[in-house]
């Protein structure tokens, strides 16, 4: 690991690869009429060149004070209806949600320099839906929605370490037991813009945006 002090920081970064190795050829007139036909095109793309969680996002969301709020996830499903994620009701970003029904998500596969941003109105799926998400999840999944409080301040981790054992004996015992504020969310996206690098910086970018349930499309500058 390189040893460098604050002071040499920026250099250290302006040293640091970026664009590496060989880029995919992006054709944006070739570009399918949907974005989430080009979007499994691209990720299915991601998982073949290795990327690792290639199905991680990040999911920016604002608060009831207007404040925004980012952190990473899971991709559940894509398909003509949108992009799905699942979280607890309760949590912060539940509770953002909840306040305000919209979101960005955005997607980074280094390995081929590509960037997917995506923005749109989110809403819950019906109850059956997330329970039968909450179901696919593993045992210890399940037994940390159980336990609850996500993102609550942890004052002693026995307490967790407690809580956690409760929760998987208890889901041991109950297993079709559903934790009722996990949710499916949809994100009915508006816009979805493909970013394509180019190592002389001349990126490639395609934005589809949403005219009733079909899409128009165009480039964008660099
Ligand atoms: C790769 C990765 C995948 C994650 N997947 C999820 C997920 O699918 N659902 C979830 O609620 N949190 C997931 N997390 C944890 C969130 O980033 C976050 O820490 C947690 O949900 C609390 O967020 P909040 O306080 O904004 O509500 C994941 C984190 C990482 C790094």
């Amino acid at each position: 690991m390189a040893d460098i002090g604050t002071a040499d920081v920026r250099q250290y970064l302006r040293g640091l690869a970026v664009f590496a190795g060989e880029l995919p050829e992006f054709d944006p007139d070739a570009a399918p009429e949907r974005p989430e036909e080009l979007f499994v095109d691209w990720l299915t793309g991601a998982v073949d060149d290795g990327v690792r969680e290639p199905h991680a996002m990040t999911l920016s969301t604002v608060g009831a004070d207007g404040r925004p709020s980012a952190r990473v996830l899971l991709l559940k499903n894509v398909d003509r209806h949108g992009w799905q994620f699942a979280a607890g009701a309760a949590s912060p970003k539940g509770r953002d949600l909840a306040a305000n029904p919209v979101a960005a998500l955005s997607f980074h596969w280094p390995q081929q320099a590509r960037q997917v941003r995506i923005t749109g109105t989110v809403a819950p799926e019906p109850a059956e839906r997330s329970a039968a998400d909450f179901l696919a999840r593993s045992p210890g999944a399940r037994a940390e929605a159980l336990a609850g409080r996500q993102s609550s301040p942890l004052r002693d981790v026995r307490e967790l370490e407690l809580a956690t054992e409760r929760a998987l004996e208890r889901i041991e015992r109950e297993p079709g037991l559903v934790v009722p504020e996990w949710t499916l969310y949809t994100v009915r996206a508006e816009q979805v813009e493909f970013w394509q690098a180019d190592k002389q910086r001349r990126h490639t970018r395609l934005r589809y945006e949403r005219v009733g349930e079909d899409w128009t499309r165009g480039q964008l500058w660099p």
